[in-house]
């Protein structure tokens, strides 16, 4: 396998033709055709190939529909694939753009190179020689661009987050001085590692380019999603530029791999800060209330159990209020569930303002809520309940013109009984101040 003098390590357009046809689908084709056949007029005349005119219109335009159906091709896999998986696998979106980078870039290699050798641009010999730096070269330019330049292209089609699986390649504002203090380092290291390989030519020298490795995490877990990105287009510039000036050809390979296998990891480290989002979601969405958003049973029971712990350990109080809108199915009978379910938003809203941050209202199920005090004795937490019922009162209801009413029933929560048991008491008070007519609070 040779490289051509003038062969550059990386084949940009690959990244951009595969881009290109990711966010605009077939519509890019016309334009990327013409530069594949104006690319094959501008490579017959700077080599002084000399080909006929029809001779280079002919192999431009099997060049071109050797690249473009390829490329086209793969983007619509990867669209089609991407698209059907939901939000929270973006690590299989990445393996895909990975794997079907890989196979499109391969099959861009093979169809271009026999394309080329039919119309005479290549001897059919040198179809064997060409294939893999082509593939490679291919494959180096799609995995470090494609993600830059729909980060580019994202800005005019901003459409295009939706399907990258929430890996965000827009610009955000972070400061610029530490990303240009990385971006130093990274070029400093690459220029001194490829001069040591150029003043010492053993191939081992030209390994120590994996330690750019480094630099370049230390970007992607630092950075936003664009600047690593960017970072990277400029790591794989870069090694293109000093292969062709230091003539570090013959290790070349080692320099394609090196983009390639940094940029796949750099982008399974773009992945995390999503996964870990993702995740905070879900956690969240288990713990609350879907319609509140208030803490569910689940999480509520968690904390009070937490909280008795703290609170014997620490020795203070702990209170908890069990309270329940008087006549609510009159709300819901008289302007609707909808309207009924707007009514339990608000007083969520209304009654969640009222408290510290430290207390911990939760949704019990239906009107009826509760509340966790932490370091609040009985008479403390009557207050608060006394306070809420009033504040009930005061709500404005946006969906049904009336007032509400609501019944408590509080308890501080003693040291010798069980959490269950110190929910009954208050469900029971609650149910006493029910039957003594409502909008009222019962403590004991
Ligand atoms: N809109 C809406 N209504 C709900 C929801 N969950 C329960 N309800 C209704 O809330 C009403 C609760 O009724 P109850 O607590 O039994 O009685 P009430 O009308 O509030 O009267 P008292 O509690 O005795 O004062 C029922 O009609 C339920 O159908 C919900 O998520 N949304």
């Amino acid at each position: 396998m040779e490289y051509a003098p003038h062969a550059s390590i990386w084949f940009p357009p690959a990244g951009l033709s595969f881009a290109a046809f990711l966010v605009m689908g077939v519509r890019a084709m016309p334009v990327l055709m013409l530069c594949s056949v104006i690319a094959t007029f501008w490579v017959d005349s700077m080599y002084q190939m000399e080909h006929s005119w029809l001779q280079n219109a002919f192999s431009g335009i099997l060049f071109g529909a050797a690249h473009c159906l390829t490329y086209w091709f793969g983007a619509w896999s990867l669209r089609t694939l991407v698209r059907s998986l939901s939000d929270e696998v973006l690590p299989k979106a990445i393996l895909s753009f990975l794997i079907i980078g890989s196979v499109t870039a391969l099959s861009a290699a093979l169809l271009g190179t026999h394309a080329l050798a039919v119309s005479g641009m290549i001897g059919s010999n040198e179809v064997s020689d060409t294939w893999l730096p082509w593939w490679i070269g291919d494959l180096a330019a799609t995995i470090v661009l494609t993600p830059l330049f729909l980060g580019i292209l994202s800005w005019r089609y901003p459409q295009i987050d939706n399907w990258l699986s929430g890996l965000s390649f827009q610009l955000q504002d972070q400061p610029l001085q530490p990303y240009l203090v990385k971006q130093a380092i990274c070029i400093i290291m690459l220029v001194a590692i490829m001069l040591l390989a150029y003043l010492f030519p053993y191939p081992e020298v030209s390994f120590a380019v994996f330690f750019l490795i480094i630099p370049q995490m230390w970007m992607v877990y630092t950075e936003t999603a664009f600047r690593a990105a960017l970072s990277l287009a400029i790591f794989s510039l870069l090694s293109a530029i000093l292969v062709a000036l230091l003539g570090l050809m013959e290790q070349a390979l080692v320099y394609q791999f090196s983009i390639i296998v940094i940029a796949a990891s750099a982008y399974f480290g773009l992945a995390v800060p999503v996964l870990a989002a993702h995740n905070k979601q879900l956690s969240k969405l288990a713990l609350s209330d879907g319609l509140t958003k208030l803490a569910n049973r689940t999480y509520f029971f968690e904390r009070l159990e937490q909280e008795v712990t703290r609170s014997r350990r620490n020795q203070q109080s702990l209170s908890l209020i069990l309270f329940d809108i008087d006549h609510f199915k009159q709300i819901n009978d008289d302007y609707g569930h909808t309207a009924g379910d707007t009514v339990l938003m608000q007083i969520a809203e209304n009654i969640q303002q009222d408290l510290r941050q430290s207390d911990l209202l939760g949704r019990f199920g239906g009107d009826e809520f509760m509340l966790l005090l932490p370091d609040n004795d009985l008479q403390q937490s009557s207050g608060t309940a006394e306070r809420l019922r009033q504040s009930l009162f005061n709500i404005s209801l946006e969906k049904a013109p009336r007032r509400l009413s609501g019944s408590f029933g509080v308890v501080e929560i003693r040291t010798t009984e069980t959490v269950q048991q110190a929910f009954e008491r208050a469900d029971a008070n609650l149910f006493q101040a029910k039957r003594q007519g409502r909008n009222q609070v019962v403590a004991s």
